[in-house]
């Protein structure tokens, strides 16, 4: 993380009443190096709100700690919060600024409920005018960022005249790079901080991107940034057991449904989705939902359970629908609904859509991609075990005839369309390119002992159970078995826009 901030707190005692239109304009605190542990500076009310943050927060101490002394009193740099999907950046984020005392004037923008940049900037400035009640409400949303830049000035001249701080939130900001002119955008919401000059003004960015991802290409002023890691499994247990009826039940769910589940998605809000109706089905047998199960009870539900677990396994697609979050809502609920569906037939991937798959199912998808699109007589070429860093039997450069007739044959591969291959082929390509990558074995090496063995074995059956999946989702197709191989064939039925989106990260 760079640079923090000194935790120059402001303590409810010594802070000024909330919403008091005399108060003061903060000035800037300044830069510095040292952290101070932050419940020592705290008042015994402000630390049993900063246990309650804590502990609506699991998982996410640091994180929580690291945002309370970057947020406040008034910070002299924007912030970037970045991390994988649902990683609680929106949450930790929101209920850290409700931890603020005195409440801070919030103007939130989630890119990813936003169809476009006219869009953010309408959401922007019809809150900011609803927060200065300024007569200018009425005005017309601009076109053109630099018409933005202006219009967003002029509001926030509004709201800050007031004497409060403002902070203002950019969610998903990756978002943004899908848009039409999105590059262009991405830069000058960045350069906010040098184009406004505004102290009152506290620009936070949440972003699954990293922070060299945008500031290389702004060469706008570095911010503060706070690293939301994915959890692991037992914090997505803390978090999952959080404000469970019956503990003890749910917890002998969890311990035979987690670890399996948590090979398909790391998502909390997709593992959620997943668990409730499975949860249902687990308490099925049972007479009185408070009861505590014993040994015996406990096998009971597990094999109650277990073809349904099977299923849900196979169904490892999901398409999270964002709604935006307008509040932070103190549940687990959060302000997203994530709604899961299979995807498959005619329906294609509409490019609002999200979707998510394990990274063994994404380099399966791209190993039949390249099965079905190269012949097999190029796959001692392009593929060794080494993942291609073995150079000695590299070929001499290609003559021009050579180039020719490889263009033609590219063409012609391209006239027949996708090819079928058998299952040897794809686990060959697989294995190469997995080979390079120690992340994917690590991810689906399975160390529960009621899914499968363990090393290959584990690794092998999750593949199998990967390909199964794709073929159920259309991904993939299977052909019968050939008469003379007496084995099915497969063939990818992706396109290249397709195979370049699935990002193996
Ligand atoms: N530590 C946590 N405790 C309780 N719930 C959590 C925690 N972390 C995440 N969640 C829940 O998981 C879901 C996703 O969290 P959140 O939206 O904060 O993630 P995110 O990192 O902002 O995701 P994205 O990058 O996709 O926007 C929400 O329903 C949220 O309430």
């Amino acid at each position: 993380m760079s640079q923090p901030i000194t935790p120059r707190r402001t303590t409810r005692g010594a802070a000024p009443a909330p919403d008091s239109p005399a108060s003061p304009p903060k000035s800037r605190p300044k830069s510095s190096h040292r952290r101070q542990p932050l419940a020592a500076a705290a008042e015994p009310n402000e630390s049993k709100s900063l246990d309650a943050l804590l502990d609506a927060l699991p998982g996410r101490r640091a994180q929580a700690t690291d945002l309370l002394r970057l947020l406040a009193p008034a910070p002299a740099l924007p912030l970037l919060l970045h991390g994988g999907a649902a990683t609680g950046k929106t949450r930790a984020l929101l209920l850290a600024l409700r931890h603020l005392r005195p409440s801070p004037r919030l103007v939130y923008a989630a890119l990813r409920s936003l169809p476009s940049p006219r869009a953010l900037f309408a959401s922007i400035l019809s809150q900011l005018n609803a927060l200065s009640s300024s007569s200018s409400s009425r005005q017309r949303v601009p076109d053109k960022p630099s018409d933005f830049i202006a219009a967003l000035r002029d509001a926030l001249a509004g709201a800050v005249a007031q004497g409060e701080l403002v902070y203002l939130v950019f969610d998903n900001l990756e978002v943004a790079r899908g848009w039409d002119k999105g590059g262009q955008l991405l830069s000058l919401l960045l350069r906010l901080h040098d184009l406004l000059r505004l102290p009152q003004v506290v620009l936070v960015y949440v972003s699954s991107a990293t922070p060299d991802a945008y500031y290389t290409m702004t060469g706008s002023v570095e911010p503060n940034h706070v690293y939301f890691p994915d959890y692991t499994v037992d914090e997505a247990r803390d978090i999952l057991m959080r404000g469970q009826s019956n503990p003890k039940l749910y917890s002998s769910f969890l311990g035979v449904v987690l670890k399996p589940l948590f090979r398909v998605t790391r998502r909390l809000d997709e593992l959620a989705a997943l668990l409730e109706p499975l949860f249902r089905r687990y308490c099925e047998p049972l007479g009185d939902l408070q009861a505590v199960p014993d040994e015996a009870m406990r096998r009971r539900l597990f094999e109650h359970l277990q073809p349904h677990l099977a299923v849900a396994l196979n169904e490892t697609f999901s398409v999270p629908m964002r709604a935006s979050v307008e509040k932070c809502k103190d549940d687990s609920s959060g302000g997203k609904a994530s709604v899961r569906r299979q995807f498959g037939g005619r329906d294609g991937l509409s490019s609002e859509l999200e979707f998510h798959m394990s990274v063994s199912a994404k380099y399966l998808l791209l190993s039949a991609f390249l099965a079905s699109r190269n012949p097999a007589t190029l796959d001692a070429a392009l593929f060794d075990s080494t993942g291609g860093s073995d150079t000695r039997n590299r070929k001499r450069k290609s003559s021009q005839a050579s180039i020719d007739r490889k263009d033609t044959m590219a063409e012609e591969i391209l006239m027949k369309g996708p090819g079928t291959f058998p299952l040897e082929r794809l686990l060959a390509i697989f294995q190469c390119i997995t080979s390079v990558s120690e992340d994917v074995l690590d991810e689906v090496e399975c160390p529960d002992s009621m899914m499968a063995g363990s090393g290959t074995n584990a690794l092998m059956s999750d593949v199998l159970l990967q390909l199964s999946t794709l073929c159920n989702s259309n991904f993939l197709s299977k052909s019968r078995s050939c008469p003379l191989e007496g084995s099915a064939r497969y063939r990818s039925n992706i396109d290249e826009d397709l195979a370049l989106k699935v990002n193996i990260s």
